[in-house]
């Protein structure tokens, strides 16, 4: 069986973002990234600050299984970039057979086959912000695979943190007029250790994405969420 890094294990947790925010669900999160963004709020996942354990399908499973018992019937599998681990198709296979619903978060830079076993596909385009570059060709590539599954669910989810990544969200949203979208606000305080000081900063942040797209007709078939998980446990990690 193909390996996979594993930097945690956690759960049952809500999804705190976007097309299945509130969901209950247990969390697997992968090692290593083909990003950099200047803003992420899961950068040790990648930059060598925590170490992964290298793991099959079956000891994720076994896992899963150890910290979540009977509680769960949802993973959702995010990273660094889990797309670049071919081993997940193993994990997919093993959860699907033991029937429970699966997620993905990637930001839609490296296309895997077995995204299409996965019942709710969320891509996260890079706004200016995270000094990334969309390669436009791969995204196009993406949506195209996702649109054409039948039974199963996708949605582009973008950060914003100023005016110019709203811009760009815009641009994303004119080209996949279909697919649905939601804009989340961006955390930019990543070192606060103080769950309730970081709440009411977000949900300014929130406030301000709100008042910046409501009167903008561009913005009418939008959702706009905060991370519900950051609300209510601030910069921690494994919830
Ligand atoms: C840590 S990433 C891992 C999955 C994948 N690499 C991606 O970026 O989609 C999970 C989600 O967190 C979002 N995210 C990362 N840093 C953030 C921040 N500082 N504020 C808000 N959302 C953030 C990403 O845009 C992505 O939607
Ligand atoms: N509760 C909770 N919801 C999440 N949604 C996306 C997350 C991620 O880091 O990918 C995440 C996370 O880390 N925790
Ligand atoms: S793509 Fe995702 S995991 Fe990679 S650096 Fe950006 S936010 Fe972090
Ligand atoms: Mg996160």
């Amino acid at each position: 069986m193909k390996k996979i890094p594993v930097l945690e294990i956690f759960g049952p947790t809500i999804q705190g973002e976007g097309m299945v925010i509130g969901q209950k669900t247990m969390f697997v999160r992968t090692g290593g990234c083909d990003y950099r963004c200047s803003w992420c709020d899961s950068a040790f996942t990648w930059d060598g600050s925590q170490k992964a354990a290298v793991m099959d399908a079956a000891s994720i499973v076994e896992k899963l299984y150890e910290k979540g018992t009977n509680l769960f019937s949802h993973v959702t599998i995010s990273g660094g970039n889990p797309a670049i681990h071919p081993g997940i198709h193993s994990l997919i296979e093993e959860l699907r057979n033991q029937g429970i619903q699966t997620a993905v978060e990637t930001q839609g830079s490296i296309w895997a086959e077995w995204m299409i076993d996965i019942d709710e596909v969320t891509i996260s385009p890079k706004p200016p912000s995270s000094l990334m570059k969309t390669d436009w060709e791969k995204l196009d590539y993406y949506i195209n695979r996702l649109e054409r599954r039948p039974n199963k669910a996708f949605s582009l989810k973008i950060v914003i943190f100023n005016k110019e990544d709203l811009e760009y969200a815009a641009e994303v949203h004119t080209r996949y007029p279909n697919a649905p979208m939601f804009l989340q606000v961006g955390n930019d305080d990543l070192t606060e250790k103080e769950a309730g000081m970081l709440r009411d900063h977000l949900l300014e942040r929130y406030e301000w994405l709100i008042s910046e797209t409501m009167d903008d007709a561009r913005w009418n078939d939008v959702k706009i969420l905060p991370q519900l998980h950051t609300l209510l446990w601030g910069n921690k990690q494994g919830v």
